[in-house]
């Protein structure tokens, strides 16, 4: 597979042909083929927030229901039982730059969050200050606070979005990103455990992943890396990187479905130095002996709670195998590429009708969606899904998202999306939109 030329070379982006052409030589091209298009005049740019569906998975799932479940029965789970560590090493294999052993698909990104984070924590005994910033996903600041106040810690959240939070304190940040330089001040030998995203959820900032766990680890904590936003997006190198505790969900560039079962890392060597809070039978290191006492397996199945959900994870596996084969370089560069068109598209067409760009335009500081700011931004991204047939997603308070999924996305459907938003600001027909009156935004 030859790599992609550097947009210029296809042309100057705001016309058509130039984006035809980045279709034509794009080697994942036939992959749109594998997902279910219901209606190809849809440009579907929240593949950030849910990925599309893979025809395979249709099979993988009904194989399941009528080959395993309704043909084996209870005899099913001898060869069930272990399917959230085949799961985990296919994930990490295919998307974390994991070796075996290490990566469990199980439960949601909030439950193994909780897990981690706890077991980081108890792991720095005696260290009472655990660090987290505003513009984190809610779930893992609302399950941070809630873990400091249980273990009564001493909580800083890092102001980096001007919203605020449990201690927080005011740090100057471009684009939200947490770098090294921020995070230095606040570390010292009573900090447990710093968490942060791999990708930020809202602005679509990519923080260096390395650079920050080896600080933390100087300092003697650990860090927990939410990868959500960031999992078959970009090529993530978690052994070679160092990365001790991650997380992530599978229903985003993962395309596993919504509610998916999520996946935890816990690197080799740390695996021995962290316990589970959760203490489930899975985790037992002799589950079928069902003793008296809790004794944790020496290996990834310490973290496993309970019984895997296998539907979940036959589904998963399908999409999983796609990612496999299509390769993580290949996605990273179309998802570099595809987010470069879109800040071409965004200087030509939105930033003069009073857009702004909240992702940095460093492709290495960024994954495969691109955020821009307008004050009528909800309006917009409502009018967008109503009047254009072209899904974005809004997040509060001015942001709009517009992801490439380079699995099942052209960039023609990129193109054909930003202008019809572009057409859609200009003649100001957005302002004429009701509210839903749905709950998700
Ligand atoms: N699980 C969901 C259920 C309903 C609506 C959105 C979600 C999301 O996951 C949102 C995503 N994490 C985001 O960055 O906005």
């Amino acid at each position: 597979m030859s790599p992609m030329k550097p947009l210029a070379q296809y042309g100057e982006p705001t016309n058509r042909s130039t984006a035809l052409a980045l279709d034509a030589a794009d080697p994942l091209a036939k992959y749109k083929q594998a997902f279910q298009i219901s209606d190809p005049d849809l440009c579907y740019l929240d593949g950030n927030s849910l990925g599309r569906m893979p025809l395979a998975s249709v099979k993988a799932v009904n194989d399941f229901l009528t080959q395993e479940w309704g043909k084996e029965l209870v005899d099913g789970w001898a060869h069930w039982i272990d399917e959230a560590q085949a799961a985990g090493n296919l994930l990490g294999r295919a998307t974390l730059g994991a070796a075996e052993g290490q990566t469990l698909v199980q439960d949601t990104t909030s439950v193994n969050f909780y897990q981690l984070c706890n077991a980081a924590i108890k792991a720095r005994p005696g260290r009472k200050t655990v660090i987290i910033d505003s513009s984190n996903f809610p779930t893992d600041r609302y399950i941070l606070d809630g873990i400091a106040k249980d273990l009564g810690l001493n909580l800083i959240t890092l102001n980096n979005d001007g919203m605020g939070g449990p201690g927080q304190v005011d740090v100057a940040a471009d684009c939200e990103l947490i770098t090294p330089e921020i995070l230095e001040p606040f570390l010292n030998d009573d900090v447990a455990l710093v968490t942060l995203q791999v990708i930020h959820y809202r602005s679509g900032s990519r923080p260096d992943v390395k650079a920050i766990t080896d600080l933390v680890r100087k300092h003697g904590g650990l860090v927990v890396w939410d990868a959500s936003h960031a999992g078959g997006a970009i090529d993530l190198q978690f052994d070679a990187w160092g990365v001790d505790l991650a997380v992530g969900c599978t229903y985003k560039y993962g395309n596993s479905g919504p509610g998916s079962p999520a996946w935890l890392y816990v690197n080799k060597s740390i695996q021995s130095q962290v316990l589970p809070t959760i203490q489930g039978w899975f985790a037992n290191d002799k589950q079928f002996e069902m003793g008296p006492f809790f004794e944790p397996a020496d290996h990834i199945r310490r973290f496993q709670i309970a019984s895997p959900s296998i539907i979940g994870i036959r589904a998963m596996q399908a999409s999983y195998q796609i990612i496999e084969q299509a390769g993580m370089q290949a996605i990273s560069e179309k998802a570099a590429l595809g987010t470069e068109l879109i800040i071409a598209l965004y200087d030509a067409w939105l930033a003069p009708l009073g857009f702004t760009l909240l992702t940095p335009r460093d492709q290495n500081k960024r994954g495969g969606h691109i955020t821009v700011g307008h004050p009528d931004a909800k309006k917009i991204a409502a009018a967008m899904r109503s009047m254009t047939n072209t899904i974005p997603d809004y997040r509060t308070p001015d942001s709009i998202r517009l992801a490439i999924a380079p699995l099942p996305t052209s960039y023609t459907e990129v193109y054909d999306g930003l202008k019809r938003m572009r057409d859609l600001v200009q003649s100001k027909k957005y302002l004429e939109i009701q509210d839903s009156g749905s709950r998700v935004t």
